[in-house]
């Protein structure tokens, strides 16, 4: 639906010249939701503005539905541009509109009759809930209702595709996810691809079914929402992850366990799918020599596929607690936990 071909964009400011975009490539499916995620300046708003041509790549191909939008005409990325939705941070509503007129805005644009901009805009009210407000102005609306103002407007020209700006920034946590749940409905009922940037790796694992994880200019890192999170690669992506799924050991514990007398070790225990429902640790207490101490758990829910995370201290014989390690490790992933407790 969306391709970048090894793109690249660099501005020159007073001599200076900086990558924003250095030799990404990616591809989007239809009908899927994707997240590219990465720090401010890493290049973000520059990859997703390249989608409707607000920037132009230097260098690479950016193709949608298959049309290489860098070769078409004007009026062929005008009607390209129609079927591409956009929502913004601040919502760049018109103050001196109302809701309606807002969301009706631009049919008016594009000559659509009148009878048909209301028809139009109604349904579109009615869809993100907003049917009673449609003689408002934005001044009188709460940040969540102005996005949702912003969403009906980018879904008046029926367009393939929704391009959202750091959509929820703005937001606070219960707003910001009831607006992620009307964006999934908006994939579901109206089938429209979603491409959005964050900086909040809690609204990646929210909605996303892929993610793109950004660093000066590169795409670092891509994969499922399940992989990313229960397997990151990169520093920066771990560091992403630690945001949302915190399985750090305090120090105090760590201290208090390194500290203890005799011969132990820590280990971390990655559980996935039906591993999840194991027995593992009643099994290593019947089957060796060894003492377990859980000192951490936790399971969470990702792309409705349980992952799970345990830290187990084991004691005993070095011997005894080597066989416990080979047997945890022959049925799940297992890393030894260090001093300072990664
Ligand atoms: N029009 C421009 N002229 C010069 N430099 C620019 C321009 N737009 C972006 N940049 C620079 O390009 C780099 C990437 O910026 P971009 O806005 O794409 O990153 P971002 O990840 O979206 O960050 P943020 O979340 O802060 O917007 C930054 O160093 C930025 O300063």
């Amino acid at each position: 639906m969306i391709e970048f071909q090894n793109i690249s964009k660099t501005y020159t400011t007073n001599d200076r010249k900086i990558t924003a975009v250095d030799q990404v490539n990616l591809s989007i499916d239809r009908g899927e939701i994707f997240g590219v995620i990465g720090f401010s300046g890493a290049g973000k708003s520059t990859l997703i503005r390249c989608v409707n041509l607000l920037e132009r790549p230097d260098i690479g191909k950016v193709l949608v539905n298959h049309n290489d939008l860098l070769s078409l005409s004007k009026s062929e990325l005008i009607d390209v541009r129609r079927k591409i939705g956009m929502i913004f941070q601040h919502f760049n509503l018109l103050e001196s509109k109302t809701v309606f007129h807002n969301v009706g805005f631009p049919l008016s644009l594009a000559g659509v009759p009148r009878a048909k901009i209301k028809q139009k805009v109604e349904e579109l009210l009615a869809f993100v809930g907003l049917a009673d407000k449609a003689d408002h102005y934005p001044e009188q609306l709460s940040g969540g209702q102005k996005q949702r103002v912003g969403i009906a407007r980018a879904l008046a020209t029926d367009p393939e595709i929704l391009l959202c700006d750091e959509a929820t920034s703005a937001l606070d946590p219960q707003t910001t996810s009831s607006i992620l749940d009307l964006l999934r409905k908006v994939r579901d009922e109206y089938h429209i691809t979603i491409l959005m940037i964050t900086h909040e790796m809690q609204v990646i694992k929210e909605i996303c079914d892929r993610v793109a994880v950004m660093e000066e200019g590169r795409v670092i890192e891509e994969g499922s929402i399940f992989d990313v999170f229960s397997n990151p690669q990169q520093q920066t992506t771990k560091n992403f992850v630690k945001t949302v799924m915190n399985d750090e050991l305090p120090q105090s514990v760590m201290d208090k366990v390194t500290h203890s007398q005799g011969n132990s070790a820590i280990y971390r225990l990655t559980f996935e799918n039906d591993s999840t429902e194991m027995p593992l640790i009643s099994e290593v207490a019947k089957r060796y020599d060894v003492h377990t101490n859980i000192l951490f758990g936790q399971i969470v829910e990702l792309q409705g596929r349980p992952f799970g995370n345990l830290v187990v201290e084991l004691r005993g014989k070095s011997s005894d607690i080597q066989q416990a390690y080979q047997f945890i490790n022959s049925r799940v992933r297992v890393e030894e936990v260090t001093a300072d407790g990664h």
